[in-house]
């Protein structure tokens, strides 16, 4: 059976979690908040939101648990949940990428890029690019600011088409899945390298929450999902299982000042070798630069 792991209490810290109002999200940002974190969720839905904030402050005893509006599939939206957080004064500990989609059918995000990609993918990059500042600050040697960043093990059948990132050649949900996980992963990598050469207290790590049982799974093939609601119990993890790789990452002592890694059950997992190409790490920084309208000198 399933063991909880005991980590330190983590008061005065402050964490953003992206779609924590269900899933995965939902039971990361739980476990932030009875390990005495402030906890910022940010998301699209604010119905869940109200809900989900609600039963973490009654479950925790925690009053520092608050919802923050944030649509991934949106820059501008992005870019006015960052304004809104810094307006609030305060720092920022963790940033828990997680929210995402799964086999959607082929739609665009507002700003005209595939939804998994854009939302999955370049959502977060813009959202993590924007908050370093903040990152850097609230980080210090010894007490270093982390980025967690929840992939999949999808990313090992992803390709990374570099001239095609929309899938507009031949659309599979599947493969443009695949390929938003992966730049995840590809992307978490040249980030830490970035902040390692600056010496910036700031780490970044990707997660592999196994299988888990949440409604990400909403668009797959019903006899899929059939087989899914007989033998859940048996095949899935429950999603608080699935969290504490995220929340491992997260506040984890061990991984004091250690990035670069792609955790998958509480350990360091190797990624897709492609992953480990910085050639091509780079390529990726560069094109996401220009589409998100980043400086390519930042971080
Ligand atoms: N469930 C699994 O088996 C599994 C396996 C590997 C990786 N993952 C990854 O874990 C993460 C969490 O997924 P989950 O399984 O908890 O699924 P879920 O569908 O329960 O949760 C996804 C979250 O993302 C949010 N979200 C969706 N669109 C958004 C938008 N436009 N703006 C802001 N938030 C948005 C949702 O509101 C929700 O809170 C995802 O990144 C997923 O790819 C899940």
């Amino acid at each position: 059976d399933f063991a909880e792991p005991v980590f330190p209490r983590q008061p005065d810290r402050v964490a953003i979690v992206t779609g924590g109002t269900d899933g995965i999200g939902y039971c990361t940002a739980k476990h932030l908040a009875r390990l005495g974190m402030h906890v910022v969720i940010a998301g699209n839905n604010e119905a869940r939101a109200e809900e989900a904030v609600g039963r973490i402050r009654a479950e925790t005893l925690s009053s520092t648990v608050e919802f923050l509006y944030c649509d991934l599939a949106s820059m501008s939206s992005i870019r006015q949940f960052v304004q809104k957080f810094k307006m609030k004064n305060i720092p920022l500990h963790v940033l828990v990428n997680n929210a995402g989609v799964m086999m959607v059918p082929q739609r665009e995000t507002e700003d005209g890029f595939e939804e998994h990609f854009g939302l999955n993918y370049l959502g977060h990059f813009l959202l993590t690019n924007l908050l370093l500042d903040t990152l850097r600050a609230s980080g210090s040697p010894g007490c270093s600011a982390r980025v967690v960043t929840v992939s999949s093990a999808t990313h090992y059948v992803g390709q990374l088409d570099l001239e095609d990132l929309q899938g507009s050649g031949c659309y599979s949900p599947h493969a443009a899945y695949a390929q938003s996980k992966l730049a995840l992963v590809l992307f978490t990598y040249r980030l830490q390298r970035l902040l390692a050469a600056q010496g910036s207290p700031v780490t970044a790590n990707v997660v592999d929450p196994g299988v888990v049982d949440t409604d990400l799974y909403r668009h797959v093939f019903w006899g899929t999902r059939l087989v899914k609601r007989a033998l859940g119990w048996l095949l899935f993890k429950t999603p608080d299982e699935g969290a504490w790789t995220s929340v491992y990452a997260a506040v984890a002592p061990e991984l004091e000042g250690v990035g670069g890694r792609y955790l998958y059950n509480e350990k360091e997992t190797k990624s897709l070798k492609v992953t480990y190409d910085q050639k091509l790490q780079q390529q990726l920084w560069t094109k996401s630069c220009q589409m998100t309208g980043i400086a390519e000198g930042s971080p």
